[in-house]
């Protein structure tokens, strides 16, 4: 077994406990075999025959010390290429900075330049911890080539809409979100999945929401759309169909276990419910929701109803960082508010969050620390002022570490980043491509 040791470090485990443990990883199988003396088969490690102490000469080790191993974070919905946008166009509601600034940029975006944002995206997300995020975007097969060759995981959809086009162009939108879902499913050694993924259920009509859904349903993908983001996406729906949108999306069978809806901001308490008997987990976006003003997403609540909520950035234009440490305190500082009660979504709330729950929302491996299960980790230097004294690390991760505070990124077993170094990318050559490609954009744009 070619192993990897990850040493000296405390670990969080999956019951919130934290101990000081190593964790040892087969990089063959990209699994955990150990954390501690706790393996697979009580003392054997995966069935190889060799006890966990004859393994301990590893073959490679990571230096853990003063530090804390963590599950590697989601980011649940993002729109990773359009890190090139990030800071051309703030502070507007999402209606105008959608049709006034950032579709007219997306019409210029060639493949080439989907390519560059996705790297810089995917290096930044390395860079602070996250294994794992859920993209919907276009040019899918350039965002998967980036995956690919990062060494991340990723749940991948094209996104489809069809309000403002002919019939043709409709069909053709849904077809290649269809496409992208059949094709690339299992991509990258299995590190990627896919799913359908119809941009919102007021961007896209009716007729083509049901026949992808379908479509979807038949080829065994799940369906991953906004909802809810904003009032202008429930008032609509409910002055034409007189049924709030998540009743909608039950009527069209996109509400199955498997799906994820992002924001849910305006829920009411039937959708709720709804959401909660379906199976179907809400992607909380909290700093693009306060940047566009969209509301408060009930997030006590849902998880009070038993939703499983993952935590996503969303876009870089409405963030403006992927950092997922940002987005567990906003979570943890805007549930409070939302609740108006200064108990409501707690620190080790966000973390399940952005671990386990995220994990679990896209149905990738992942989120949890334990024999068995995939070797999907971080290594969170707590030896810093901003995080002196150490009472509750898991406070710490929640509301005062950052993303720059990651010393390793681990995904399936292998090394994305040791030291700071990111060893799957050329961080430098890629964040001169990015901004090569964003300037050449904006350019464009202006002409
Ligand atoms: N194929 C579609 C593209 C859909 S990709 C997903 C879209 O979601 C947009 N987007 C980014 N952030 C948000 C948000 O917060 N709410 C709704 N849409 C967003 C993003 O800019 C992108 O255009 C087309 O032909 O236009
Ligand atoms: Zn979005």
């Amino acid at each position: 077994m070619d192993t990897l040791r990850v040493t000296g470090g405390r670990v969080l485990r999956p019951d919130g406990r934290v101990t000081e443990s190593d964790v040892t990883v087969d990089r063959d199988a990209g699994t955990v075999v150990a954390v501690g003396d706790e393996t697979v088969n009580g003392g054997e490690t995966a069935g190889s025959g060799e006890t966990v102490e004859e393994t301990l000469d590893a073959d490679d080790t990571l230096d853990a010390d003063g530090g804390l191993v963590i599950p590697g974070l989601v980011n649940a919905h993002t729109h990773v290429a359009m890190t090139l946008l990030r800071g051309y166009a703030d502070d507007k509601p999402l209606d105008p900075w959608l049709r006034e600034d950032i579709w007219p940029a997306e019409a210029e975006l060639t493949p080439d330049d989907i390519e560059a944002g996705a790297a810089l995206g995917v290096l930044e997300m390395i860079r602070s911890g996250t294994t794992a995020f859920a993209d919907m975007y276009f040019a899918m097969d350039r965002v998967a080539d980036v995956v690919d060759r990062a060494g991340l995981r990723a749940r991948l959809g094209h996104g489809v809409v069809t309000v403002g086009k002919d019939d043709a162009d409709a069909r053709e939108d849904v077809e290649e979100s269809l496409r992208v879902a059949r094709d690339l499913d299992g991509a990258a050694d299995g590190r990627i999945r896919t799913a359908f993924m119809p941009h919102s259920l007021t961007t896209v009509g009716e007729e083509f929401l049901r026949e992808g859904v379908a479509e979807a349903r038949e080829a065994g993908v799940p369906v991953h759309l906004h909802a809810n983001e904003t009032t202008d996406e429930v008032d609509p729906i409910v002055d034409e169909r007189g049924e709030r949108p998540i009743a909608y999306a039950e009527e069209i069978d996109a509400l199955g276990p498997d799906d994820f809806f992002a924001h849910g901001v305006h829920l009411d308490d039937s959708e709720i419910d709804r959401l909660a008997d379906a199976g179907t987990a809400v992607v909380h976006c909290p700093a693009s929701n306060m940047k566009l003003a969209s509301g408060m997403a009930p997030v006590q609540r849902l998880r009070e109803a038993g939703v499983t909520v993952a935590l996503g950035t969303d876009g870089a234009a409405s963030n403006n960082d992927l950092d997922p440490f940002d987005e567990m305190r906003d979570a943890a500082m805007l549930g409070k508010l939302a609740a108006a009660d200064a108990t409501a979504v707690p620190a080790t709330a966000v973390v399940e969050m952005a671990t386990a729950d995220g994990a679990d929302a896209l149905g990738l491996p992942g989120g949890r620390i334990e024999p068995g299960a995939a070797a999907d980790l971080a290594v969170v230097d707590l030896d810093a002022p901003h995080l002196t004294p150490v009472h509750d690390p898991i406070s710490h991760l929640a509301y005062a570490a950052r993303g720059s505070d990651v010393r390793h990124t681990v995904c399936d077993g292998e090394v994305l980043m040791r030291d700071r170094e990111v060893l799957t990318l050329d961080a430098d050559a890629v964040q001169e491509r990015a901004a090569a490609a964003a300037s050449d954009l904006v350019d464009r744009v202006g002409e």
